[in-house]
This record gives structure tokens, sequence and C-alpha cells, in this order.
């Protein structure tokens, strides 16, 4: 049986995830990660560290990547929904600096896979939204990075006005409130 349907983006194994949900009077069951099925895909993952955490709407948290130990991410929104996104930072990536964004919801139940070698960020459309992701390596702080969530060169269409928020208003991390810009990172800054 089916377990997940996969769409393709642009950008090679950046992949949206569909898990088949089996529904019936008592609720619902679905898959969120099989390791078999994903073999099958090509993508032999090892996940060593699951991440959750909750925001209020109007959160932006991003864009971030560690330096070394790149992570990989499988992403899923079990309350409330986001736009994410991710950017190729791959250096030999014909598709080096394009981003993909989507919605994540909990209605939708869509997983994301980032692979290694990508910029993450997203912005929460509803409050007390919750995500869970697992990584395919650990938590370096000496390693973690970011870029400007707003930069031009990278130009990403955050949603706000679709869902009802101003750019004044956001809600940032201190630190990403003051990410190096694209260029800056390509220099080799941070
Ligand atoms: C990411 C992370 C943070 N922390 C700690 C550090 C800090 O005290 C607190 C909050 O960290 P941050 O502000 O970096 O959390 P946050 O801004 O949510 O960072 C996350 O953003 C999204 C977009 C990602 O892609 C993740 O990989 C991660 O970078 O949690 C860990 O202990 N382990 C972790 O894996």
């Amino acid at each position: 049986m089916t377990k997940f349907k996969i769409t393709e983006t642009k950008i090679k194994d950046l992949i949206i995830i569909d898990p088949v949900v089996l529904s019936d009077q008592r609720g619902f069951f679905m898959e969120t990660y099989n390791k078999r099925y994903f073999e099958k895909l090509g993508f032999n993952l090892e996940f060593v560290q699951d991440n959750h955490s909750k925001s209020k709407k109007g959160v932006l948290r991003g864009l971030h990547f560690q330096k070394e130990h790149s992570q990989g991410k499988l992403i899923r929104v079990t309350r409330g929904s986001i736009w994410d996104v991710a950017v190729d930072l791959r250096k030999k990536s014909p598709t080096f600096g394009v981003w993909h964004g989507l919605i994540l919801s909990q209605e939708n139940k869509k997983l994301f896979y980032i692979p290694e070698g990508f910029a993450h960020g997203f912005l929460t459309l509803d409050d007390d939204t919750e995500i869970q992701y697992k990584c395919t390596d650990f938590y370096y702080p000496e390693f973690d990075s970011g870029i400007n969530w707003d930069d031009p060169d990278i130009g990403i269409k955050w949603p706000f006005k679709e869902f009802g928020l101003e750019e004044e208003n956001l809600i940032l991390s201190e630190r990403d409130m003051d990410q190096p810009s694209f260029k800056e990172y390509l220099g080799g800054a941070k």
C-alpha cells in the first residue's frame, strides 16, 4: 500500500510528501516517516534529533542553517499552520540561491523534506502553531548560522498580506533581526 504521495519541486531533492491518511470512526492514522519507503526513493536518511517548537501568529524564524554538520530536516505541523521556505545553498547546484515556499498545516498534514545544504525559515499563520521536525545531524550552536529573511538577492515573497500580517509587527528573535545578507554570507561573513 502506498503510504506517501511525493511531489517534486523545481529544486532537486527538495520534496513535498503527502502522507496517506486513514480515517475511521475514531479519528485518523497516518505514518509520518518510514525509513524503508524513503530509501526506495533514494533518500538514505538517518535522523538523530527531533525538534518541536510552538509560536504565536506572526512569528518568523529563519533563515537558518549550520555551516558545518548541515542538517536535513523533515518538517510537519501538528497544530495551526505555517508558510515554510527552503533556500538552496548547495554551491554546485543549478538552483543555488533559489527558494521554494508552501503552506504546511494541521489540516493538510504535508511533510516537507529539506535536504542538507539548505537554509530554512518559516512564518506562523495561526496562534499556538506547533511544528515538529526530524534532523539528520545534531544541533551545533558553534556552527549555527543564518541569512536575513528579507534579503533582496534571495527575494522570498513572504505571504504577509494574504494572512493579515504586517511586516512591521513580525515577531523575531534578536538573532534573526540581525542576520547577515546573502552577499555577506557569500563573502564568508559570520
Ligand atoms: C535549534 C536548537 C535550539 N536550541 C536552543 C537554543 C536556544 O536557547 C533555543 C532557541 O533556539 P533558536 O532561537 O535557534 O530556535 P529557532 O529560531 O526555532 O531555530 C530553528 O529555526 C528553524 C527555522 C530551523 O530550521 C531550525 O533548524 C532551528 O534553527 O533553543 C537547542 O537546544 N537545540 C536546537 O536544536
